[in-house]
């Protein structure tokens, strides 16, 4: 499991790219039969990713996280990003489509499966166990937001976002850009109480997205791929613009679970 540890927002204005890339950019989430793991401090969140062949995936008792099983003292966020398959919490099989999700409490036995599936597990720490959900992206209302005359029409899926499933610190959606459009989140904002991971996915071999991040006044920018994720500690923006069509996995985690704790960031202040 990589560790990355928590970082100082004066530090971004005078990181080289490569810096930027080894502080805040994540790479190779996935891989064949294994589950890949990345552990931040910056709210002690936990991403991986797990990519089913032949036989169910555990996640594994990775030493950073201290317990013997991942989820003893942790909640669980899964979305997944490929072709359908089985999520088994304690015995029960939950279908995931194409960017479905899945609420998993703490203290769950979780096997992923399906051949072709392509997992994004995000985790938290946990104080108390609320029951397991799945989340239909056919199903769940999206909040339709932007315009098409600023290319940023987008329908953002709220799965876990202290406004109906129960959670502990842990919220988690999905958001789809519409064609055409290219910018997410813009204007950005800031949720001082809460750090969030960006996974970006949906996107051609050939095209990146490019993220800002950093503080209003001194931002940065990453280029991202396909299937590649952008930490966001709580002081810094997350917006991009994509090349061409995208999607992407919100996670969160922090003081709370409400989703409205945020400042609008304006584009004189950006
Ligand atoms: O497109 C958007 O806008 C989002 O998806 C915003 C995220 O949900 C987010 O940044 C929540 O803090």
């Amino acid at each position: 499991m990589e560790i990355r540890h928590a970082t100082d927002p004066e530090s971004v204005e005078t990181a080289t790219a490569a810096e930027l890339r080894d502080r805040y950019l994540v790479t190779d989430l996935f891989a064949p039969g294994e589950v890949c793991g990345l552990y931040t401090h910056e709210d002690r969140m936990v991403i991986a990713g797990a990519m089913p062949a032949d036989q169910p995936l555990a996640i594994p008792a990775w030493e950073a996280v201290g317990t013997p099983a991942h989820l003893d003292r942790r909640e669980l966020g899964v979305v997944n990003l490929g072709d359908p398959g089985d999520v088994i919490v304690d015995g029960s099989a939950h279908k995931l489509g194409t960017l479905d999700g899945l609420y998993v409490g703490k203290g769950s036995d979780i096997r992923l499966s399906g051949e072709g599936a392509c997992y994004l597990l995000v985790s938290a720490p946990a104080d108390a166990t609320h029951p397991t959900a799945r989340f239909s992206r056919d199903t769940v209302e999206p909040l339709a937001l932007g315009e098409d005359s600023r290319a940023s029409r987008r329908d953002l899926y709220r799965y876990v976002w202290g406004g109906g499933h129960p959670s502990c610190r842990l919220q988690f959606g999905v958001t789809v850009v519409h064609d055409g459009s290219v910018w997410n989140t813009m204007p950005p904002h800031l949720h001082d109480r809460r750090t969030e991971i960006y996974l970006y996915t949906g996107l051609a071999p050939g095209d990146r997205v490019i993220h800002l991040l950093g503080r209003p006044g001194a931002t940065r920018h990453l280029l991202v791929a396909d299937r590649q994720a952008v930490i966001s500690p709580a002081w810094s923006v997350h917006a991009g613009a994509g090349t061409g069509p995208y999607a992407f996995v919100w996670a969160m985690a922090g003081e709370n679970t409400d989703y409205g704790d945020l400042q609008t960031v304006t584009l004189e202040q950006l």
